[in-house]
């Protein structure tokens, strides 16, 4: 080994080598009492360490669970969720908005914010199609001073903090697992957002002080096997077609539960097959669109017999004008503080566009619109949840409201139409 200037610098143990005591029997004697001294004190210092942060305390343990993971919190954060939640008119509400970077939650969101609500989004910003297209939308929202707060329905600590921070009035519960046959791919989401979820976000509201009013997404899905048309809110709603279905009507059964018990002001919007711009893409409109552009074959549902199978399509700013009418007419909570103070509002409306229209006729619109002939590919109903065809009654929404659509579906899917055009564009083979 090379020598160098390093080797001529004794070594630390060299200072004090053992076979050369330099101390006599009393001096070794105080030293191991130091010794025992500081180990003792560190194991003392250890167990109070280990009493104050691993005590079993339900909330404290929830609370270190959601500090290990989560991305909120901190003075420029709360700062953010009060601005964005800031009433900026005099009789204006304070909305939280769950499923914000969802399809109709970004358009309602939008909606409130320009009449001059306070609107804050939650969003957890699943993979259930693509999340670009969510990214998008947050964008597009943050550019009207909307803030997205990334969380689950699920997570009570984020929830209670939301509502320390902001005194909501209304909450917009549009976070859902959305689509009807995707249930037989993987039920398990499905309990998860629209049962578990909802009842989580239903345990918060209730001990909130004020109780907000919640408005939230039912769907047409609930009618099942319903044959008696058009469909009404009075009608049966107990023969689920598919699991999706079946976690919607729960959530109706949830929400008479909560209303009942702590006074929550509930109400459930059925809506029929909801489309137009910044849309779902896991929905036939959408993903035919797509495929129509790209020349591929689309399947084209039909009954037994022939049979058409049909649907209420409703447009999405109809939607929004419903959304907000029944914010507008919800009345408050009466309990406050897990307590319920009176009666309750209950409701449920359907949301729908009153003209049901044949899968292939919506085909047809769309190849007329495009300029593309397309592939069809007619096949019988798969037993995988849909049902042939929904229609909606809407006499109580218009009624209570003043919920009345305009957009017909052949004018609906031109303004969709635009709208992919311009954000995919017309490519044949872009994929997305
Ligand atoms: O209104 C509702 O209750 C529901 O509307 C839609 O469900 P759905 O009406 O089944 O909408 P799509 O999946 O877009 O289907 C529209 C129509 O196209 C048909 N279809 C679907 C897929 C396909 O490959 N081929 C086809 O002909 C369906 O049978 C249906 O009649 C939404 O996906 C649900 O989240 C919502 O709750």
């Amino acid at each position: 080994m090379k020598s160098s200037h390093l080797d001529n610098i004794p070594s630390t143990p060299g200072k004090f080598k053992m076979e050369k005591p330099i101390y006599n029997h009393r001096f070794r004697w105080h030293y191991s009492y130091l010794a025992k001294l500081t180990f003792w004190s560190f194991l003392f210092l250890a167990l109070i360490f280990i009493f104050f942060f691993k005590s079993p305390s339900p909330s404290s343990d929830l609370s270190r669970r959601s500090l290990k993971t989560r991305s909120w919190g901190g003075p420029a954060w709360e700062k953010r969720v009060k601005s964005s939640a800031k009433i900026r008119t005099k009789s204006g509400f304070s909305v939280l908005v769950t499923g914000a970077a969802g399809f109709v939650g970004t358009h309602v969101s939008a909606a409130l914010k320009r009449r001059g609500d306070g609107v804050l989004g939650l969003d957890n910003f699943n993979d259930y199609y693509d999340p670009t297209l969510k990214r998008a939308r947050q964008a597009l929202l943050e550019k009207s001073g909307i803030f997205i707060v990334e969380g689950d329905i699920n997570d009570a600590v984020l929830l209670k903090k939301l509502f320390e921070v902001v005194h909501f009035t209304h909450v917009m519960h549009l976070a859902a697992q959305a689509g009807v046959r995707y249930a037989m791919q993987n039920p398990k989401s499905y309990i998860h957002s629209n049962v578990a979820g909802f009842v989580n976000l239903l345990e918060i509201c209730k001990d909130a002080n004020p109780q907000p009013a919640i408005v939230w997404a039912s769907s047409s899905s609930v009618y099942g096997l319903n044959t008696k048309v058009p469909f009404s809110e009075k009608d049966r709603t107990d023969q689920p077609a598919s699991l999706y279905a079946a976690t919607k009507k729960a959530g109706e059964e949830i929400a008479h539960t909560y209303n009942h018990i702590y006074g929550l002001s509930l109400t459930g919007l059925r809506f029929f097959t909801v489309y137009g711009p910044w849309g779902r893409p896991d929905m036939a409109y959408f993903f035919f669109t797509k495929d129509i552009l790209k020349g591929k074959s689309i399947p084209v549902f039909e009954s037994v017999n022939h049979g058409t199978v049909a649907r209420d399509f409703t447009y999405i700013d109809d939607v929004v004008k419903g959304c907000l009418g029944a914010l507008d007419t919800a009345e408050k909570s009466t309990g406050s503080g897990g307590k319920k103070k009176g009666a309750a509002q209950l409701r449920v409306f359907n949301l729908g566009n009153t003209s049901p229209v044949a899968v292939s006729d919506l085909v047809s619109i769309l190849e007329k619109l495009l300029k593309v002939k397309a592939k069809r590919r007619v096949m019988k109903l798969p037993r995988n949840g849909d049902v042939p065809f929904t229609h909606a009654n809407i006499s109580f929404a218009q009624r209570e409201f003043g919920y009345k659509p305009t957009t017909d579906l052949q004018t609906g899917m031109k303004k969709f139409v635009r709208w992919y055009v311009s954000y995919y564009g017309s490519g044949k083979k872009n994929d997305h």
